[in-house]
């Protein structure tokens, strides 16, 4: 309980601290908008007392005040939703950022999945479960304020017994809710299940086409959504019962408290108007009473999704695996004796290396060897377990990234422009774009019109070749004077592969490049060529 507590109060905190007019504006106008549990009930008592006395000549009056006691109240209800969308508003803002901002700093492709499932579909159950629950929580209370004065203002007995009737079918949902909670657990259980089944199944339709595997895959999803069925059934169930059981407590208690005032009017101390109001008074007691028991109970729901990885600030791994130092004789990285691996296990060691500015370096060896655990390792990704990475000072740029630019397989391509996709939303000018273009061999894609036309997902898609040349123009874009190239070469048909290559060779900067498919001739372009061996 505590814990549910931390979290919903932390979320809020965060908010209001946002937002503290806001918040005011909404408490001030749901308090307005909570007289409607009294206003009716005060003007139908009065309305009777004065006919039962026959003073008819007030009627006008009192109808008149029926107005603009109900328009005050229209108007208190358009403000609170305002300020109820506003804070809806802030409230899915914050979630979002802070979910993509959390992913940007630290990100990797274990969390794409559960950051993009918390933006586009947690955000909505908070908005339901917790942001809207709270709104209505505080406006409940309110309710059950404003209308246990006015019934303790009628006649204080009468009060308390209809108060205790009410009580009795707030009681109810506290009983069951265990029992409500486990259906709603197992309808989760077996929701995720489903979910992953048809998932994985979709995703999976070649294999599936490809092995004639569609009858089984069908029997599979099939069973799966037969299961989910019937617990989110059993859930309903549950649910459905344990409001049934208010309901019954709520008849049965309506008919007491109604049974005790009746007595009091007998008995002359309280008018017929006075047991009307009070009546209907006290409905507007219990009504928000049971509500508030039911939204306690929905709110501790929800603090899971409040804990969420993708709300949790990312744990900086800072690794500073470089040093940035003046180094002598052209040399512009040098790796002296270094030691690299995963979790304290060097699986490459004593490594020497020394690289000069411009220089293109060739790194081989057998798949796994740890080739890419050199790159990584460069990149701060993973912490050096040995020895020294010396960088010269002349290579020091804002970040350790930012020293280096990336040409791997898997270039992204944006669904924006092509000048998007060159930018990435920076400000260079189009005469640098078409430089850069014609550079990495794109000249048939360096003019205006082609600058501005839509790739990616929207638009023209681009061959294996095209991207990497866009991401090589990124790095020279960005003014990387070293480039990681990483199996940029793999996966190109010849020309292409021809072209890349050149490309490469041909630039200023200096190039270390791990490549697989590499021919004699080629290799023999290149200045170094380091033979990883574990
Ligand atoms: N995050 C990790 N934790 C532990 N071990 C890892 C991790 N990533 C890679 N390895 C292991 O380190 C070894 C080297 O991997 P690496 O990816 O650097 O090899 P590689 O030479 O680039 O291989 P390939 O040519 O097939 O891409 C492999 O045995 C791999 O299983």
């Amino acid at each position: 309980m505590e814990v549910i507590k931390v979290a919903i109060i932390s979320f809020f905190k965060k908010l209001i601290v946002k937002n503290k007019f806001l918040f005011l504006a909404m408490l001030i106008t749901s308090f307005f908008a909570s007289l409607d549990g009294i206003i009716s009930p005060y003007i139908i008592g009065k309305i009777t007392n004065t006919l039962s006395q026959k003073h008819f000549s007030d009627i006008p009056g009192i109808l008149l005040l029926y107005l603009l006691m109900m328009l005050f109240l229209n108007v208190s209800f358009y403000l609170w939703q305002f300020c109820w969308g506003k804070i809806t508003k802030s409230s899915n803002e914050l979630l979002r950022s802070t979910a993509f901002n959390n992913f940007i700093a630290s990100p990797n492709e274990k969390r794409i999945t559960n950051t993009l499932n918390f933006i586009n579909v947690n955000v909505k159950q908070i908005e339901n479960q917790c942001i809207d629950s709270t709104i209505m929580l505080v406006y409940c209370i309110e309710q059950t304020i404003v209308s246990l004065i006015y019934i303790l203002s009628i006649n204080g007995i009468a009060a308390m017994v209809f108060l205790v009737c009410g009580l009795i079918p707030a009681v109810i949902p506290r009983l069951t809710r265990n029992w409500v909670q486990t259906g709603t657990k197992k309808w989760n259980g077996s929701y995720e299940n489903y979910n992953l089944k048809t998932s994985d199944a979709v995703h999976g339709f070649d294999t599936i086409r490809h092995t004639n595997g569609d009858k089984k895959f069908k029997q599979f999803v099939q069973k799966a959504l037969m299961i989910e069925e019937k617990k989110y059934f059993l859930m309903n169930f549950r649910r459905n019962t344990s409001n049934f059981l208010a309901q019954v407590s709520y008849s049965l208690s309506m008919v007491i408290s109604l049974a005790v005032g009746t007595f009091f009017v007998i008995n002359g101390q309280i008018l017929v108007g006075g047991l009307i109001s009070l009546f209907l008074a006290s409905d507007r007691l219990t009504s928000p009473i049971i509500s508030i028991v039911n939204i306690a109970n929905q709110l501790t729901s929800v603090s899971p999704l409040l804990k969420n990885e993708a709300l949790q600030k990312p744990i900086k791994k800072n690794f500073n695996n470089l040093k940035f130092t003046r180094l002598s004789n052209q040399k512009k990285i040098i790796f002296d004796h270094c030691d690299l691996g995963y979790s304290n296990k060097a699986i490459l060691k004593d490594i020497n290396l020394a690289i000069s500015k411009g220089e293109k370096v060739l790194i081989t060896g057998r798949s796994g060897v740890g080739k890419s655990t050199l790159f990584k390792t460069l990149l701060n990704e993973i912490p050096l377990l040995g020895g020294k990475i010396l960088v010269d000072n002349s290579l020091i740029q804002s970040d350790f990234y930012t020293n280096f630019g990336i040409v791997g397989q898997d270039t992204y391509i944006f669904a924006e422009s092509l000048r998007f996709n060159l930018t990435l939303g920076k400000d260079i000018s189009t005469k640098q774009l078409i430089d850069i273009l014609n550079t990495v061999r794109l000249s048939y894609l360096a003019n205006e019109k082609s600058l501005d036309t839509l790739i990616g997902e929207k638009g023209l898609s681009l061959s294996g070749g095209e991207k990497r040349k866009i991401e090589i123009a990124r790095a020279l874009l960005e003014k990387k004077s070293i480039l990681l190239v990483d199996e940029g070469l793999s996966g190109l048909d010849e020309e292409n592969n021809e072209q890349i290559f050149e490309l490469l060779q041909d630039l200023p900067q200096t190039i270390i490049e791990i490549e697989h498919a590499i021919s004699p001739e080629e290799k023999k372009k290149f200045d170094q060529v380091v033979n990883l061996t574990a």
